[in-house]
């Protein structure tokens, strides 16, 4: 019989403001409009949206924003009932995007004794989790404690009970203390998953080295439990390396860039829905860029998600054009 949920997407949920006047600095920009975001989250929504049936274990503030996130999430078919409000007064993060130009943008966070972060072990449950297929693992929620002891025992918890682990480096520097922490937990945890997505820069701080090898990194984790690893490198594509030796290549498609926040979201929602749906893993890369064409292409992370018609559509399209 199958699952409930296809999977449960464990760790941040919290609020984008994104500029809505672009191409200037943040110092000019005076109005930003509110969304959903959270990169485990945005992956989440992007899943449901997909038709994937996607449940969310996180920590919300109990306040207006904590309220708005979770009843985003619920009307986005991604159900909450691992959602847990913080009682202490720890507010939900906020991160206003600056849109200088296609090309240039950044994030400025509000993540001090962020609400996400305050997760507790004793907040994971085994009843939620027993109910899905596979759990996905946001890194940025292993940078503190408790959140972190909470992500280990949902690990420890899925290995128990023959969940897959999908791990997405998800690396923000903000809320980690040193290189060496991130090295770390992310390798203790890149070693239990299936399936290991983060982009060459996330790789290079999981070895603790610098320019390192995208071969190099799926051998060695190959040593482990993983039998897929995903190296995304921006607008240059992505790599898959299987654990029997196969090696794919995935092609950004072209696309109108309005800002590049939100790819590796929208690319993670896509491709794991993709191989969830059975298909095979270069045509599952190739879900995951056409979704990543789309979002960057709009204002949002979360909101911007493509549903399946408009990802397949997009593939069909530059097919001719698609690797050229
Ligand atoms: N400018 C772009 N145009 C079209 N597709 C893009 C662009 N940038 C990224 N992508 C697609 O999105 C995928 C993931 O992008 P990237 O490697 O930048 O991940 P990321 O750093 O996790 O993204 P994010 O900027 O959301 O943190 C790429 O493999 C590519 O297919
Ligand atoms: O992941 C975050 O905390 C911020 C996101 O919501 C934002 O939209 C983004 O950076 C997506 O890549």
């Amino acid at each position: 019989m199958s699952k409930k949920f296809d999977f449960i997407a464990i760790g941040r949920a919290a609020i984008d403001l994104n500029a809505v006047e672009y191409n200037r600095p943040m110092e000019e920009t005076h109005t930003f409009s509110k969304y959903v975001g959270g990169s485990p989250a945005n992956i989440a929504i992007g899943a449901a949206k997909l038709g994937m049936k996607v449940g969310f274990i996180g920590k919300l503030s109990e306040d207006q924003h904590g309220h708005y996130i979770k009843s985003y999430l619920e009307d986005s078919n991604v159900d909450t009932g691992g959602v847990v409000f913080d009682k202490d007064g720890h507010k939900s993060g906020l991160a206003f995007t600056e849109i200088r130009s296609p090309e240039e943008c950044s994030i400025l966070m509000y993540r001090d004794e962020v609400a996400d972060l305050f997760l507790t072990p004793e907040e994971v449950s085994e009843e939620y989790l027993k109910n899905t297929e596979a759990l996905v693992v946001s890194g940025t929620a292993l940078a503190q404690s408790p959140s972190r002891e909470a992500i280990l025992k949902a690990v420890a918890l899925a290995k128990d009970n023959d969940i897959k682990i999908i791990f997405e480096l998800d690396y923000r520097p903000y809320t980690w203390k040193n290189p060496e922490e991130v090295a770390v937990y992310y390798s203790l945890v890149a070693r239990e998953s299936s399936v290991v997505i983060g982009t060459r820069d996330e790789f290079d701080m999981m070895e603790n080295l610098k320019d390192g090898n995208d071969h190099a990194s799926a051998d060695y984790l190959f040593n482990y439990e993983p039998e897929l690893v995903i190296i995304k490198h921006g607008v240059k594509g992505s790599y898959a390396f299987e654990k029997n030796g196969k090696t794919h290549r995935g092609y950004a498609y072209k696309s109108d860039v309005l800002k590049t926040f939100g790819a590796g979201d929208s690319y993670a929602a896509a491709f794991i829905t993709a191989l969830s749906h059975g298909k095979p893993v270069d045509e599952a890369l190739k879900y995951g860029s056409a979704s990543a064409a789309i979002v960057v292409s709009k204002h949002s992370s979360s909101d911007a998600m493509p549903n399946l018609e408009e990802i397949e559509a997009l593939i069909e399209k530059q097919s001719e054009s698609y690797g050229k």
